[in-house]
């Protein structure tokens, strides 16, 4: 079972058997001219089944650099990333993006949406990116959303509490071992950003293990648990 912040046991950083998502002693390098960045300087890192975990930190911590390194989305300079026990890390960009598709939901903060298909037609692109028959339909994971009377939208058509929720039955269009957001509330009212929230929560009940990039208060109060990333290196926060 999660934890409730505060109560969280001190962790090691051994894999178990129940966690979906374990980063080990991740460093990235980023060179541009002259100027050389270390944005992660050795982060390890689990989260389990059914668990929410926050990273928080400030602007230039690292927390997308993170995030985009978990996803492999990018490759980490050194360091290994493992989804569901396969390392996603280290290996071709294609190779990446077939394990992506198959384990891992992605919510970005630029929203993942293609802008002129609609959001039913966004959701079967996700499911078409994993082969087979889905397990989960379109019209299911819009209504999963609230948002079965806005299949036919294109996203320019939606509201941002909207947008938030398509992207959202996207990134869940692969029924995800591991959904990773970030800022997935950041534009969003009080009411929407519960509701956002709720919806991430009820994935984790499910057994995804989800991990939310944020700032804020509300997010870290319903997470299991809260990672601080400062300077590019991690400390769990919960305990
Ligand atoms: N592609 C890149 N090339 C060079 N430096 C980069 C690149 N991406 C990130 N950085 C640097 O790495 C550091 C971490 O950036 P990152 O975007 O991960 O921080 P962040 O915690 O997500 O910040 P924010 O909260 O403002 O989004 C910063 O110093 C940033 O300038």
């Amino acid at each position: 079972m999660p934890t409730r912040p505060g109560t969280a046991p001190v962790r090691t950083h051994e894999a178990s058997h129940d966690d979906a998502l374990t980063a080990r002693e991740l460093y990235r390098f980023f060179r541009a001219g002259e100027e050389e960045t270390l944005a992660l300087r050795g982060v390890s890192l689990r989260v389990r089944r059914g668990e929410t975990v926050a990273v928080v930190g400030p602007s230039g911590a690292g927390k997308s650099t993170l995030l985009s390194c978990l996803a492999g989305l990018d490759e980490p300079s050194g360091g290994e990333v493992r989804v569901d026990g396969v390392r996603i890390s280290h290996r071709p960009e294609t190779e990446r993006a077939r394990l992506r598709a198959q384990h891992i939901g992605v919510l970005l903060q630029t929203r993942n949406l293609v802008a002129h298909l609609s959001v039913r037609d966004n959701v079967r692109l996700a499911h078409s990116a994993v082969g087979g028959r889905p397990a989960v339909s379109a019209r299911e994971l819009l209504d999963e959303v609230g948002l079965a009377g806005r299949a036919h939208a294109l996203p320019r058509q939606l509201s941002g509490g909207e947008l938030a929720r398509a992207g959202l039955a996207v990134a869940l269009a692969n029924s995800p071992a591991v959904l990773l957001a970030d800022e997935p509330t950041g534009e969003l009212d009080g009411g929407t950003e519960r509701l956002i929230l709720q919806m991430l929560r009820d994935r984790a009940a499910l057994g995804c293990a989800v991990l939310i990039v944020t700032h804020s208060a509300e997010a870290v109060r319903v997470a299991d648990r809260v990672i601080a990333l400062d300077d590019g290196r991690a400390h769990d926060v919960s305990g």
